[in-house]
């Protein structure tokens, strides 16, 4: 391997290489082919703004993504946490290409045009009055909204997307953020076209997605392509996280017009409040369950797809018998590190 910033390493008879990977920001130490993954943390190994810890991965796996210590703090004191390079672009690309066969394939009957929205008034009248949206945790379904579709049950069902949220890298990060029992409960394909990708309004994905108790759920949310100001990056209410939620989304009792409805109301909230974090293509943004974000329209000439899970720490938790959302005997919530 010859990457820039290499350094020579001796051990025993073998020569070593321990080099800064110009995609990833982490330490290989590589051997004959085979490589070792350091990790952040503390150690006795130092580089300039780089602190290593002994730990190793034989074989050339992918590489692991680190996150150190104090990533995992900051994610605690903002309700988020960006990390660059996550995936290689190889793997975004290679879920692009897996959505545009799964579109080219797919027939959409007109009772199955949903509109997927974080408005509420949408939600009532198109999730909301649709059967369609209620049973579709453990199915591959499509949504519309003026453009966007979105894609529910891929982690389970379609085997590139299913390999990426469970790859050891998404699973060792859930072992280093403390999950014990995580579970996927959800996923989503969105495309954000240009200039007709849609708003989507603050909110916090617990309103959704309620567990009691609340700060179980988190969301990874990975960028298939750069995601920037203009076409539609994810702004977030640092620390907000810490305040309860505002609103519920329940199932309505049978027999009401809708079959979804809200309780409580999401705040007007200040734009000022709010900060952007554009990321390149296969960063990983984490979302903590209660942190207020939201994301602009899309008027830029350039798409935005993300993929996005949501995983929930079951040790201990209770699923909302009200979400919308309900595991199903075909499909009981998969753990996230099998
Ligand atoms: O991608 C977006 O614009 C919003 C996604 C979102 O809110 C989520 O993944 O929780
Ligand atoms: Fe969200």
């Amino acid at each position: 391997m010859s990457l820039p910033g290499t350094k020579n390493w001796g051990w025993g008879q073998k020569s070593l290489e321990l080099c800064k990977s110009p995609t990833a920001q982490r330490w290989l130490l590589s051997h004959a082919g085979t490589r070792i993954t350091w990790r952040g943390g503390e150690s006795a190994l130092h580089s300039p703004g780089h602190s290593v810890r002994w730990w190793w991965v034989w074989g050339a796996a992918a590489p692991m993504a680190p996150v150190t210590q104090h990533q995992i703090q900051k994610f605690h004191e903002d309700g988020f946490l960006v990390l660059e390079r996550f995936f290689s672009a190889e793997e975004c690309d290679s879920m692009r290409s897996q959505m545009q066969r799964i579109v080219a394939e797919m027939e959409v009957p007109p009772h199955c045009r949903t509109a997927f929205s974080t408005k509420e008034e949408e939600q009532l009248q198109a999730q909301g009055s649709s059967d369609y949206f209620l049973t579709s945790g453990d199915k591959i379904r499509f949504f519309f909204e003026k453009g966007v579709l979105d894609e529910k049950a891929l982690h389970a069902y379609d085997p590139v997307f299913k390999q990426i949220t469970h790859s050891p890298k998404v699973q060792e990060l859930g072992r280093e953020l403390g999950l014990e029992r995580p579970v996927v409960v959800q996923s989503m394909y969105i495309f954000k076209q240009p200039g007709i990708g849609g708003e989507v309004t603050p909110h916090q994905d617990a309103t959704f997605l309620h567990t009691e108790p609340l700060g179980r759920v988190l969301g990874f949310w990975i960028a298939l392509e750069d995601a920037t100001q203009e076409n539609g990056c994810l702004w977030f209410i640092p620390g907000s996280h810490t305040n309860g939620i505002a609103r519920r989304m329940v199932r309505a009792a049978s027999g009401a017009s809708t079959c979804v409805e809200f309780v409580g109301s999401e705040p007007a909230y200040d734009d000022k409040q709010f900060i952007p974090l554009p990321i390149s293509k296969g960063g990983l943004i984490l979302i903590h369950g209660e942190v207020v974000h939201k994301s602009e329209l899309n008027s830029s000439e350039s798409s935005r797809h993300v993929f996005t899970f949501h995983v929930m720490e079951a040790k201990g938790t209770t699923w909302s018998k009200e979400n919308w959302l309900q595991p199903t005997p075909e499909l009981p919530f998969p753990s996230l590190y099998t």
